[in-house]
């Protein structure tokens, strides 16, 4: 049955204020800001992102993606991009979320899961048991020595992300290869509260208007 609710979109991986305004422009509900990482072809530097943040107008929402896992860095980095909500794209010690509360209470607290198999269920439920805000399903992998930890353009398992969206209870985005073609099937399958998508709106790593329209004629 069709969902009665409009699917959100976060526009990842964003470069500068021209594509924070394209993507505005076409519908976009938050925008992505990469921040240093082991690999992948995304990241911003923190003085561009805080321009992005300081351009992007309410009630669009800003996500600073940090690879960080110490309390201290993640909040220093926040301090100096200003978004309004923080990604945490690796695995953090489960009491990093009350702290980030306590310590930034006007912050969101998104948490990447990499799905790789069933397991990740358990990971997922212990990230909202200990107070994340919302989490996002990717399809990195931290196991590797140079960790992967998005931007991959791959697709994971959508069985495992849909037991996600049914059991953890709080909004769910759904990342990893979308793109026009699939988005539709994505939705379909997963049921997200919200989807997010850096390269397959991208030609030659730059933000392509054409894709996005086509991606976001489809959601509707
Ligand atoms: O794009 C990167 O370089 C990147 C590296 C490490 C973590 C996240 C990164 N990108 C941001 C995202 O969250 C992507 O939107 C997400 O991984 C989906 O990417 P894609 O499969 O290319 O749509």
């Amino acid at each position: 049955m069709e969902s009665p609710f409009r699917t959100r979109v976060k526009i990842c991986c964003i470069s500068s204020v021209d594509e924070a305004r394209l993507a505005s422009q076409l519908g976009a509900d938050a925008l992505g800001l990469v921040g240093r990482m082991p690999s992948g072809p995304g990241v911003v530097a923190d003085d561009i992102a805080a321009q992005i943040v300081k351009a992007t107008p309410p009630p669009i929402a800003t996500f600073m993606l940090t690879s960080e896992t110490n309390l201290a860095a993640i909040i220093a980095h926040q301090q100096r991009v200003g978004a309004n909500t923080i990604q945490l794209v690796d695995a953090v010690p489960p009491d990093t979320y009350a702290q980030l509360h306590k310590a930034l209470p006007a912050i969101k607290v998104v948490q990447v899961i990499h799905v790789i198999d069933e397991r990740n269920l358990d990971e997922a439920l212990e990230a909202v048991q200990y107070g994340v805000d919302a989490l996002l399903l990717d399809s990195g992998n931290p196991n590797l020595a140079v960790k992967e930890l998005g931007g991959t353009g791959r697709v994971h398992n959508w069985q495992v992300s849909r037991k996600i969206v049914e059991h953890s209870g709080v909004p769910v985005f759904l990342a990893g290869g979308l793109k026009p073609d699939n988005v539709r099937e994505a939705i379909d399958s997963v049921q997200p509260f919200g989807l997010d998508i850096c390269s397959g709106v991208r030609t030659n790593g730059k933000l392509d208007a054409q894709k996005l329209e086509a991606f976001m004629k489809t959601i509707k």
